[in-house]
């Protein structure tokens, strides 16, 4: 009898090759170092802090470090500046798509705030559309490489800003057409939520979806806000969940009304643990609160916020939180499916997802010690066999 169960912590190399579900990503937190340098050739942008793209890389990691949520939020003045034009979006949309898919997310909802991308004259229609192109674009060289990933986008508004409503409205214009939702981001402390509300109100009446960036920078009142003022269907990050949340010495956890609520309601919380520790909003991994969070079955997901400032992917939020909490193939894929199920596409789609695509993917990981070579002891996996994965 092999040691080894069915249910095995995971290496590096299966939780890259793990299918992941990805709800929280900025696509304009997420550019490859190289292109931002293209890019700002390309554009004549001259303010970029480095002009080599590993140190660039290095910048915007050290930069966001700052243990504040407005001083990380200043690095994007860079990666903005360099998406003014519709080829740098078709560009970074499809090299989002493709980075995604090579990392294992077959399934990915990409936010980016419109109206940040019309300093070079574009309307925010030619922006959407392509971002749109892009992504579909992405989706296609992705399949050629041997993945499958399906994208869609979510149109944030800027909570500092006032064109909350518009920005509704052109997501419900591009609904079905590469849209699924909405969101807001943006500093939370001093924004409320409640300032955009009657663009939540008018998603509600358009029977649309929306997530909001609350309980990150500031607690329980935005939290409390995004879901009983402004009717959130998910809270981007969230995290802040635990200031009520009570755990005693003897172990003993007592929940209050909000986080019962949430947890009752199953909220889905877009937790991201690295970018947290970056903005001051937890301390370290093991503090995190993802850790007490699924131990108490809150319909946590994993994400990466910006995988560029955090210099981070989705395969990396998974080992770090593999190693710290000793997670296995279960429990990744319990946080996968509950992303899935917390996904704005139709509930068929979702559904299938899980079914045909995410649940397979797990069994044949988990599987794979059963085929282990005798002699070297690696797993006999598919790709080693010629056979498609
Ligand atoms: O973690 C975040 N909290 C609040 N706002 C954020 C976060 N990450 C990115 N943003 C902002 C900066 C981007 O320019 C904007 C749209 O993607 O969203
Ligand atoms: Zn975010």
């Amino acid at each position: 009898m092999t040691s080894q169960t069915l249910n095995t912590v995971p290496t590096e190399e299966q939780i890259r090759r793990a299918p992941k579900v990805l709800l929280h990503d900025h696509l304009d937190g997420g550019l490859r170092p190289a292109t931002i340098v293209d890019l700002a050739r390309e554009t004549g942008y001259d303010a970029l802090p480095e002009s080599e793209a590993d140190r660039l890389e290095a910048w915007f990691r050290e930069s966001a470090d700052s243990g504040s949520l407005e001083r990380y939020l200043e690095t994007f003045s860079h990666t903005v500046a360099v998406l003014q034009t519709r080829d740098a979006l078709f560009r970074v949309a499809a090299e989002c798509a493709e980075d995604l898919a090579a990392d294992g997310v077959v399934y990915a909802e990409v936010r980016y705030a419109p109206e940040q991308h019309l300093e070079g004259g574009l309307g925010l229609e030619e922006v959407v559309e392509a971002v749109n192109e892009g992504f579909r674009e992405g989706e296609r060289r992705a399949r050629a490489a041997g993945h499958r990933i399906r994208v869609g986008a979510l149109l944030t508004a800027m909570r500092h800003a006032a064109r909350a409503l518009e920005i509704a409205e052109l997501a419900n214009r591009y609904r079905d057409v590469g849209v699924v939702g909405f969101d807001i981001a943006g500093a939370e402390a001093g924004y409320p939520p409640t300032r955009h509300l009657d663009a939540f109100e008018y998603l509600k009446r358009e029977n649309n979806h929306f997530t909001i960036h609350a309980g990150e920078a500031f607690g329980l009142p935005s939290i409390w806000q995004a879901l009983q003022w402004c009717g959130a269907d998910r809270l981007g990050h969230g995290v802040r969940i635990i200031d009520d949340i009570q755990v005693a010495d003897d172990g003993t956890v007592k929940l209050g009304r909000l986080a019962s609520y949430v947890r009752d309601k199953r909220v889905p919380l877009e937790l991201c643990p690295s970018s947290n520790l970056q903005t001051g909003a937890a301390t370290s991994y093991a503090e995190h609160p993802i850790g007490l969070l699924r131990r108490l079955h809150f319909r946590a997901t994993v994400n990466t916020d910006n995988r560029l400032m955090s210099g981070t992917s989705m395969s990396g939020e998974f080992a770090r939180l593999v190693e710290t909490f000793r997670y296995t193939l279960d429990d990744m894929q319990w946080f996968t499916v509950n992303a899935m199920k917390s996904a704005f596409i139709p509930f068929d789609e979702r559904l299938a997802m899980i079914n045909e695509v995410i649940k397979p993917g797990y069994a044949e990981l988990k599987s794979e010690w059963l085929f282990q070579d005798a002699l070297t002891g690696t797993a006999v996996t598919s790709a080693s066999t010629g056979e498609p994965g």
